[in-house]
């Protein structure tokens, strides 16, 4: 088992135990948003289909109008209409026009178009005070061209992406299967949220946070019913946890007599690495067990989120193949000192800003991984190398909260 890692070197490790899923599901356009596509998607028509106009107005040729002016309007006929998915039948001669709206294809015959604030209409006849423009057609194929992909297997379906399949014709998606993570909190001191709390309990708070963290990467959490500390009720919730493709615990890997998680995968499973140079979240475990990929997020509050967002995040985006980065990063100024640790790389939850041009960042307070608070407050983490504090005004890494930015 390796020990006191770099996050660099923890998170190869991570990285190198996780299988991309291979399992397409078909879903319906509307159900689509947030998973991730599992094949290239080519565009099944062009878009537009036709040469179409941008603007309503009169369809005519451009050689006809060259000398329109206010003080020297053009007088074209029109010679009929052409609303949105109705073409004109016939083609448009010198002189004449074909009034048109917005999406509607352009007649054969006319290159150019008129806004109608631009013309006066008269009967039969249409006014012209400037020359008609090439440029509000919108040529056949110049957004999308039948064939070519678009869409990219890995690609988060973002709402764009969604739109943009329904417009390349796709009814239904081939999407990645999302993960299936089970989360499994540890601790006798830890007692559901409704429930009557016992001297010295703690209501379960990571089940929850972690759950919608799992969510937010593009996973299915699976809460499984929490643990009391001992091996045997562990092992047992392991067998129960049905098809996973990972299992998240919380608690139980420090180094406490009751740290079970440790104990038990030590025996059974194989530890690739405990503890990382990090705080909080310093007695992160990953292991496996029975070919199942193990997270043992350290069982305070916050060391389990910031843990989740440093590895199990990175680790579900390759599950699920995803091609963006799992989090991205900025430089903001400090309004307030951040303490570094002298060992290790430190992560302060801060509330991040964009003022007068500039993102700034200021410290949440407390810094305990026990303070839960900070994570709620808080929209970011500032990165810290060890013994590196920053003074205020000083730039500074920070870390976005994945959806809270
Ligand atoms: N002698 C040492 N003690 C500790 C060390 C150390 O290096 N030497 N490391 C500390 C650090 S850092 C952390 S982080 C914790 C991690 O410990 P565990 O992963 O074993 O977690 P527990 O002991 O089970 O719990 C820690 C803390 O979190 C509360 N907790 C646990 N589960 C939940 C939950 N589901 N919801 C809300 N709160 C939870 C628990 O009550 C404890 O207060 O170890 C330090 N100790
Ligand atoms: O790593 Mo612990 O998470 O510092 O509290």
């Amino acid at each position: 088992m390796k020990q006191n890692l770099t996050v660099e070197d923890a998170l190869e490790l991570v990285l190198q135990a996780a299988r991309p899923l291979q399992d397409i599901e078909h879903l319906p356009l509307a159900a689509s948003y947030g998973a991730v596509l599992g094949a290239d998607l080519v565009s099944k028509v062009d878009h537009p289909s036709i040469s179409d106009t941008a603007v309503d107005g009169y369809a005519c040729l451009e050689a006809d109008t060259r000398s329109a002016s206010l003080g020297n309007p053009v007088r074209l006929e029109v010679i009929g209409q052409s609303p949105a998915g109705k073409p004109y039948v016939g083609r448009v001669r010198p002189g004449e026009a074909v009034q048109v709206f917005t999406g509607a294809p352009i007649p054969d015959g006319a290159d150019a178009v008129i806004r109608v604030e631009d013309t006066l209409r008269e009967g039969d006849f249409v006014w012209l005070m400037k020359p008609a423009s090439r440029a509000d057609i919108r040529p056949k194929g110049a957004d999308l061209v039948q064939g070519q992909a678009y869409l990219h297997k890995g690609d988060l379906l973002t709402p764009g992406r969604v739109g943009l399949a329904a417009a390349m014709g796709y009814a239904t998606l081939p999407v990645i299967r999302r993960p299936r993570v089970g989360i499994l909190s540890t601790g006798d001191e830890v007692v559901e949220p409704g429930e009557p709390l016992p001297y010295g309990g703690v209501y379960n708070s990571n089940s929850y946070s972690v759950a919608g963290l799992v969510a937010e990467a593009g996973g299915e959490p699976v809460i499984l019913p929490k643990i009391s500390d001992d091996v045997e009720s562990l092992r047992t919730q392991l067998r129960r946890a049905g098809q996973l493709d990972l299992l998240i615990t919380t608690g139980g890997v420090s180094m406490g007599a009751y740290d079970i998680v440790r104990q038990l995968l030590e025996r059974e499973g194989e530890i690739l690495f405990w503890k990382v140079r990090i705080q909080p979240g310093g007695p992160l475990l990953f292991a496996t067990w029975n070919g199942l990929p193990l997270m043992g997020l350290p069982g305070n509050p916050v060391s389990a989120m910031v843990t989740f967002l440093l590895f199990g995040r990175p680790l579900l985006f390759r599950l699920l193949g995803r091609t963006d980065p799992p989090y991205s990063r900025l430089r903001a100024i400090a309004d307030t000192p951040f303490e570094a640790n002298p060992t290790r790389r430190a992560y302060r939850r801060a509330v991040l800003r964009w003022v007068d041009d500039r993102y700034r960042v200021a410290t949440t307070g407390n810094q305990s991984s026990a303070v839960l608070r900070s994570m709620a407050v808080g929209n970011a983490l500032v990165v810290l190398e060890a013994g590196r504090s920053a003074q205020q005004g000083e730039a500074v890494e920070v870390i976005p909260f994945p959806g809270a930015w």
